[in-house]
């Protein structure tokens, strides 16, 4: 098999043509995310380069998955999967963005010098899986992504309408020959449904814990596959799934939940008296918990910083049990709550590190454990093991020198490893992580409320003129530019007690980002309201000023 590049331009100048008005583009966060008007040129290259990024890696599986998670309907977008299930290098972050920012006519050139400098042949095998989100656009730029693997004569596997962590899982499982599990749908349900109902054991409720779930699928694929889940679950566990075929992430989901702080629409009365729900993103990677008190209508929610707290403390449980020596660390990000820091190093002692922004970051740094648990506040997170620890683990579970107790226990741990989708966050493996650890404590979500008490929180939105002209470093927590910036956002932090607050551009949309947090939730809209200002004023905001939030 020969590959001509002149095919790549030709393909890309009579199908996939980019407007000589499209403004540069950057991969984010998590890719490139845009109108869904703008993205067919993007797929298409994105599509070359997941074939040149599996020639690079001696053939492997490349993922590209289309989603614009948790934006509004208009928005699609797309990232790419490397061969572990982790998210794209960063090195090839910049070769994605370059190859999106040329010219139609010279893409041949760029496609080119990726292969001269990356080493590539072409001849080699190109393998490239795809799936995308329930976007009614998605089907169409999919069939862009797939027109890109083609011109460089790459193989493509289609899987159709799958969650994100699906997308992750699948690549995974292809490139360990298996080991991972069955690249297939029934393969991941199959798994996850095994491993969950082998933790339950023989009965459903425990303690206060209760066999009810209210799950919000935020209109998204995340609620067509638990559809899926509840049937095969039975009645292992009662999942009422709503939000199920409106318009996605439109008051409702993850994003909505934790941003407003509110149930979403949607939710059937019946759970307003004290219910267990849950809401996951758009496609799938996210969730949040939360409860509204029967009794004073107060909601309260459960955010990933709590999630976090709730998986490590029962592993750390669970290992300490079983008498195996094994290193345990959580990674957070800037917008941790402080509360839920203060917990895991004071009480639960548990060394934590703090990284930028982005899962790909706490993913790396939880690979520096054991066994690394990491979770973005939003609820974006999982819990990854290393060889060493499974090794350890399934040594522990048939030592005739332990005691018949710390066996049972090591087999636990291991059918909670089997439970945990270790490639991403995903929100379905980490609903169930949280179901299990509940139910085997006999927890109502009120218990699981108790361990801490969240710091007042606010997050908000400021817009500029361009969002770049503010740069930041150590893990996001402090401005490096404009020069001054910080020494004032510092002048205003220390009149808060237990004030804490940062800003920092988004990866994913045109704003700039400030999070506040304080004693009390009167001080943490004061303070989040000042420092907005003092962005809006020193870096050039543009529309209306940032307005007080209501307490
Ligand atoms: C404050 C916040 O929640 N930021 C989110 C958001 O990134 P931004 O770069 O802040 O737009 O989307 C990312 C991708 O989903 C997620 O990883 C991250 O945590
Ligand atoms: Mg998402």
């Amino acid at each position: 098999m020969s590959v001509n590049l002149r095919s790549v331009f030709a393909f890309a100048k009579e199908y996939h043509q980019k407007k000589e008005s499209q403004k540069d583009i950057q991969y984010g966060t998590a890719g490139f995310r845009s109108h869904a008007d703008n993205l067919d040129y993007v797929m298409y290259r994105m599509g070359v380069l997941a074939a040149l990024r599996s020639r690079a890696q001696a053939s492997q599986a490349i993922g590209v998955m289309i989603t614009a998670s948790h934006n509004p309907e208009h928005d699609n977008g797309v990232k790419l999967i490397d061969p572990h299930g982790e998210m794209l290098e960063q090195r090839w972050e910049k070769l994605a963005t370059d190859l999106v920012n040329v010219s139609d006519a010279d893409l041949e050139a760029q496609v080119a010098k990726i292969c001269a400098d990356e080493a590539i042949d072409n001849n080699e095998p190109a393998r490239v899986f795809v799936g995308m989100d329930t976007r009614y656009h998605s089907p169409q730029l999919s069939r862009a992504v797939v027109n890109g693997i083609l011109a460089l004569k790459g193989t493509v596997t289609e899987f159709g309408i799958v969650t994100t962590p699906m997308l992750h899982y699948f690549v995974t499982c292809t490139n360990t020959q298996g080991a991972y599990g069955v690249p297939t749908e029934e393969g991941y349900v199959g798994k996850l449904i095994a491993a969950f109902r082998t933790l339950r054991g023989e009965s459903n409720e425990r303690g206060n814990y209760r066999n009810q779930l209210y799950y919000d699928g935020a209109n998204g694929v995340g609620s067509l596959k638990m559809l899926g889940f509840v049937k095969k679950l039975n009645d292992t566990l009662n999942v009422r799934v709503f939000n199920s075929n409106g318009k996605i992430n439109f008051k409702c989901g993850a994003d909505f939940v934790k941003t407003n702080h509110h149930v979403p629409e949607g939710l059937p009365e019946e759970a307003l008296a004290g219910g267990r729900c849950c809401s996951v993103d758009g496609d799938a990677d996210r969730v949040v918990y939360y409860f509204t008190d029967a009794d004073t209508g107060v909601f309260h929610l459960l955010d990933g910083d709590r999630i976090a707290t709730l998986l490590a403390g029962y592993l750390k449980d669970l290992i300490e049990q079983c008498g195996v020596q094994l290193a345990m660390g959580l990674v957070q990000t800037a917008y941790a709550n402080g509360a839920s820091t203060d917990y895991i190093v004071n009480r639960m002692k548990i060394p934590v590190s703090c990284t930028r922004t982005g899962v790909k970051h706490l993913h790396h740094r939880a690979l520096d454990y054991d066994i690394g648990v990491y979770f973005e506040a939003n609820g974006h997170g999982t819990i990854i093991y290393s060889d060493r620890a499974k090794q350890t683990i399934r040594t522990a579970a048939s030592d005739e020198s332990r005691t018949e107790a710390q066996r049972e226990t090591a087999a636990r741990l291991l059918h909670f490893i089997d439970l945990t989708n270790e490639t991403v966050g995903d929100a379905i493996s980490d609903m169930l992580l949280v179901e299990t650890v509940l139910h085997a404590k006999g927890w109502n979500l009120r218990d699981w409320q108790a361990s801490y008490t969240d710091l007042p929180n606010v997050l908000e939105k400021v817009y500029l003129a361009d969002r770049n002209v503010i740069t930041v470093t150590d893990a996001d927590r402090v401005v490096e530019a404009p020069e001054g910036l910080q020494d004032s956002i510092n002048e205003i932090v220390a009149k808060f007690p237990n004030g804490r607050s940062f800003v920092r551009p988004s990866g994913t949309e045109d704003i700039v980002r400030v999070y506040a947090e304080a004693d009390t939730r009167a001080n943490a809209v004061q303070l989040s309201f000042e420092v907005a200002n003092l962005v809006y004023d020193r870096a050039g905001g543009v529309g209306s000023r940032p307005v007080k939030m209501e307490t």
